[in-house]
């Protein structure tokens, strides 16, 4: 089955606007996250001539921060070209229930939690395994005023998951934006397969999938069910294949944070049809970047 063009072809990719780039990354080796900017930003924030204005408008709040990543340091955000592609896809999808995987200082969570929000959704969980960062979240959620749509997750991801479908919190996924540790895409998706989070009807994008690339996720998402059935029954890694490059924030998360245990054996459901389309994009420096964007569309038989 076709997905609808609107889902997929509603933002055309557009020219980056150069006045808008944040700073660039710091040079390789050098740490451009988890190094005080986080709790920097909160001050710059909060410290803004602006800061009546700023409070319970999540716009203004997003322009602070987009001001602190142009005018002082790089934030590995969404931004707001990429960010577009899935606000639109928020407003189309209407998701009562969103959830994103890594939420850092809340960029994404401020952007399309407004998103959920507008469209008459109910709740936005943010899931995020540094304490201090979902602190972050949590404050400027509460800022922008929206704490009643945006609920901070601490924890793994897949931990996470589980513990919100085992206490009745998250019975379905609408809409889930994968954002986080980049091995942990495709394990995270068949956990949310295998507990019935993700059923036809549900929509998933994944950030980042050109820069730095996620080869193995979007090999699952554009894969037929005959070939998944296949993968599944000859014990085929999941597509988390730890030794896989994926550049500097999975090597980041490693320095800083430890190693992340992904679970390569759960198998999801083979059987959910996949509709996977690429839009390109930009990060919010100006490198290209892109978004898949993925619908389940049936369940075969
Ligand atoms: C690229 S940032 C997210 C940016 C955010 N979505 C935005 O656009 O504003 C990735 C985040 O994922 C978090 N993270 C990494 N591995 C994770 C995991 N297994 N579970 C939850 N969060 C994780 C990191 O701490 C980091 O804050």
């Amino acid at each position: 089955m076709e997905m609808p063009a609107s889902t997929l072809d509603s933002v055309k990719h557009a020219a980056f606007d150069e006045t808008k780039a944040y700073v660039q990354q710091e040079e390789k080796g050098q740490a451009f996250f988890d190094d005080g900017r986080e709790i920097e930003l909160l001050h710059f924030v909060y410290g803004h001539p602006s800061i009546e204005e700023i409070r319970g408008s999540p716009e203004n709040v997003l322009k602070a921060i987009d001001e602190y990543g142009r005018t002082k340091k790089y934030l590995m955000n969404v931004g707001a070209d990429k960010g577009k592609i899935v606000a639109d896809l928020v407003a189309e999808v209407k998701p009562q229930v969103m959830v994103e995987l890594g939420g850092y200082i809340g960029y994404s969570a401020l952007l399309f939690g407004n998103a959920v929000r507008k469209a008459g959704g109910k709740r936005y969980f943010s899931l995020e395994r540094n304490p201090e960062f979902g602190a972050v979240i949590a404050s400027l959620a509460d800022l922008a005023g929206l704490s009643d749509v945006v609920k901070v997750v601490i924890g793994s991801s897949a931990d996470s998951i589980k513990r919100l479908h085992s206490q009745g919190s998250l019975d379905h996924i609408d809409l889930m934006f994968l954002d986080h540790y980049k091995p942990a895409y495709t394990s995270d998706l068949k956990l949310c397969e295998h507990l019935n989070l993700v059923t036809p009807g549900t929509v998933l994008a994944a950030d980042n999938v050109i820069k730095p690339g996620n080869p193995p996720y979007l090999e699952y998402v554009r894969s037929s069910v005959e070939k998944k059935r296949k993968d599944a029954s000859t014990d085929k890694s999941n597509g988390a294949d730890v030794k896989t490059e994926f550049g500097r924030n999975a090597d980041m998360y490693k320095a800083r944070e430890g190693e992340e245990k992904i679970n390569t054996e759960l198998k999801g459901n083979p059987n959910l049809v996949y509709e996977s389309k690429l839009v390109n994009s930009y990060e919010p420096t100006g490198e290209p970047d892109g978004v898949e964007i993925t619908k389940c569309t049936g369940l075969a038989e």
